[in-house]
């Protein structure tokens, strides 16, 4: 429940700072400097609350550009409060652009605003986030430093269209590419269909990982009722900017601590609205992430224990029809969360940063269009949530079912008493290059059998787990009308994509996981409703490959180009585990208990 206790103005924390007198010299170096562009000593001293509001939009980061501007309406909304607004600089975090990929700065932006919460004179912060790693990153800092907190997302772009047709951020870019492999359009057309997807400021319009990632945030408690998915540019975007700045001042006096929101009720309820949404396969690393820094364990077990049985109800791209406009409509995270509620599958008692709990904020909030957000008696898709898959090559992958087509549901998942599994041969590569290299090299003798099978791309391997499993067929192929084929990796793959990939494979093969055994022309038998994947040859055999890898070194991936490429491989824990930073999660509400020390 909400902490009834009040703080007094003495015990801000930003006190230590701005009104010590038992330290002048630290005080007056620390007040002066501000003053310098015009902050008034009274601001500083008078009791309000600073508020730091992280700011992850820049020129870089395109999806969350225009909380450039959305930061004005939250500081006004600070201001009418009673506190005082401070903005800084978040790493930029772009999951379209960042190369050799975002997910590697997920952790390094957690690291960065760990220091500036628990280094700076903040009692609370508004956390502004957006595109895919911007969300975890900055939860995963709350729940660390644990100061009062609170996500304001930017939402996503508006619909994209071409004529009558929507076109989904992300999602037409997997499409578009087999049109470009079989030769139906060219690579300008390719371009301008894919530009078409993204008419407007905001993140992905799809419910890929930006849009999961933000809904999480909501489902979590952290961050206001129904603001998750208001598209970037409606007004109510700018409103619910204003109310965030509005509450996090209140959220600062009532002692309301990220801590007292994230715990495992809240965690069961994001994996369960997850499956609902059709969410990202990007959302149980991240998910998984939040709660080891919120001191919760949580794994892929409990993904597929508590998410597989929930149906699809958000009819939204990639795992339905539409987009992100409509999902905001037809009544948003509420309403999916309204369905849940009434299914039984939520802790409505779950706190939330309005003070109240998550049932209490549902009420009055059934969807508006079933279309839609369907009612939960009347799912897209039953059972549609992830399988977490095990076998002789990994301990843990994740499957997303909500995108599997009827037609290999019905054969390899629906029915247990009929024993049939997938089984094809794999070719493997090492790495996205080596896909892009040999893909359609002939002599590979890829057939509509074939299972692809994509390694070195984990968290260690690439470095940061790159989103490179979705693999499309070679040309030739594809030109036949097969578009896709099986696909199996250690590493992810985009939100937006409706490839129902096995993903994720934990640990990776540049740990010493069992893919690096792999050779291509080998067989794999795929048992979705026992949730093996086993390497069809005897015990001994994968023993002395194992053995002849040792020998050789172990299994060879590119080396680091930076220095943050080095620290992040030797101390970063699996995707299954979160990809977390091993030494980090043993921090916890470092404001509190390891208040920062003098510097000078
Ligand atoms: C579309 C992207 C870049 O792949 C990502 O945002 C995701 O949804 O996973």
């Amino acid at each position: 429940m909400a902490n009834p206790h009040r703080i007094t103005p003495e015990q801000l924390r930003s006190r230590y700072w701005f009104d010590n007198p038992d330290h002048p010299g630290t005080t007056a170096l620390c007040v002066e400097r501000y003053l310098n562009y015009g902050i008034t000593l009274d601001e500083l001293t008078s009791g309000k609350p600073i508020i730091g509001i992280c700011q992850s939009g820049s020129d870089l980061t395109p999806c969350n550009r225009h909380h450039i501007d959305l930061v004005k309406r939250v500081k006004d909304g600070i201001r009418a409060s009673g506190g005082v607004p401070f903005e800084f600089p978040m790493h930029p975090i772009h999951e379209n652009v960042r190369r050799p990929t975002a997910a590697l700065d997920r952790n390094l932006a957690y690291l960065g605003l760990v220091e500036v919460l628990h280094g700076y004179p903040l009692d609370g912060v508004v956390l502004t986030t957006g595109c895919d790693k911007t969300t975890p990153a900055a939860l995963m800092a709350a729940a660390t430093v644990n100061i009062p907190s609170i996500v304001l997302s930017g939402g996503p772009m508006l619909n994209g269209w071409r004529g009558a047709e929507r076109v989904g951020s992300g999602t037409i870019i997997w499409e578009l590419r087999k049109r470009l492999a079989a030769g139906d359009i060219d690579y300008a057309e390719f371009l301008s269909r894919a530009s078409d997807s993204a008419p407007s400021i905001g993140h992905c319009n799809t419910m890929g990982t930006a849009s999961t990632m933000n809904s999480m945030a909501e489902v979590l408690g952290m961050s206001l009722p129904g603001s998750a998915v208001i598209p970037a540019p409606y007004k109510e975007r700018a409103m619910a900017a204003y109310d965030t700045g509005v509450r996090i001042v209140d959220m600062v006096w009532e002692d309301l601590r990220p801590l007292d929101i994230l715990t495992r009720e809240a965690f069961e309820n994001a994996i369960v609205a997850c499956s609902a949404l059709g969410g990202s396969s990007n959302a149980p690393v991240h998910i998984n992430a939040i709660a080891r820094h919120a001191g919760v364990e949580l794994n892929n077990d409990d993904w597929q224990r508590l998410g597989h049985e929930i149906p699809l109800l958000a009819n939204v791209m990639p795992a339905g029809a539409f987009l992100c406009e409509e999902f905001h409509r037809a009544g948003g995270v509420p309403a999916i969360l309204h369905e849940l509620q009434g299914a039984g599958k939520l802790h409505s008692d779950a706190l939330t940063v309005n003070g109240r709990s998550l049932g209490n904020n549902l009420q009055g909030r059934e969807t508006q269009d079933s279309n839609v957000i369907c009612r939960y008696a009347e799912p897209l898709v039953a059972h549609a949530g992830f399988l977490n898959l095990k076998g002789n090559l990994f301990e843990s992958a994740l499957m997303k079912t909500s995108v599997i087509s009827q037609n290999f549901r019905d054969r390899f998942l629906n029915d247990p008493s009929d024993p049939e599994a997938f089984e094809g041969k794999v070719v493997v590569f090492d790495g996205s290059e080596d896909y892009h290299a040999r893909i359609d090299d002939p002599a590979l003798n890829i057939d509509a059998r074939t299972i692809l099978v994509m390694r070195g791309a984990g968290p260690v391997g690439h470095p940061g787990g790159a989103e490179v499993v979705n693999m499309q067929p070679p040309e030739a192929l594809i030109k036949q009308g097969i578009e896709s084929l099986p696909c199996l990796g250690d590493g992810r793959q985009s939100g937006t994509s409706g490839s129902p990939s096995i993903l994720n494979a934990s640990p990776e093969a540049a740990t010493g996981g069992g893919l690096a055994l792999l050779e291509s022309g080998d067989r794999l038998r795929v048992d979705l409703k026992r949730g093996e994947v086993q390497l069809l040859i005897d015990a001994s055999e994968l023993e002395a490959r194992r053995e002849r890898l040792a020998q050789q070194g172990g299994y060879r991936y590119p080396g680091h180009q930076t220095p943050w490429q080095e620290i992040q491989r030797s101390m970063v824990e699996p995707l299954d585990r979160g990809m977390t930073l091993e030494p980090a999660t043993k921090y916890r509400d470092v404001a509190r208990q390891h208040p920062p020390r003098d510097n000078h």
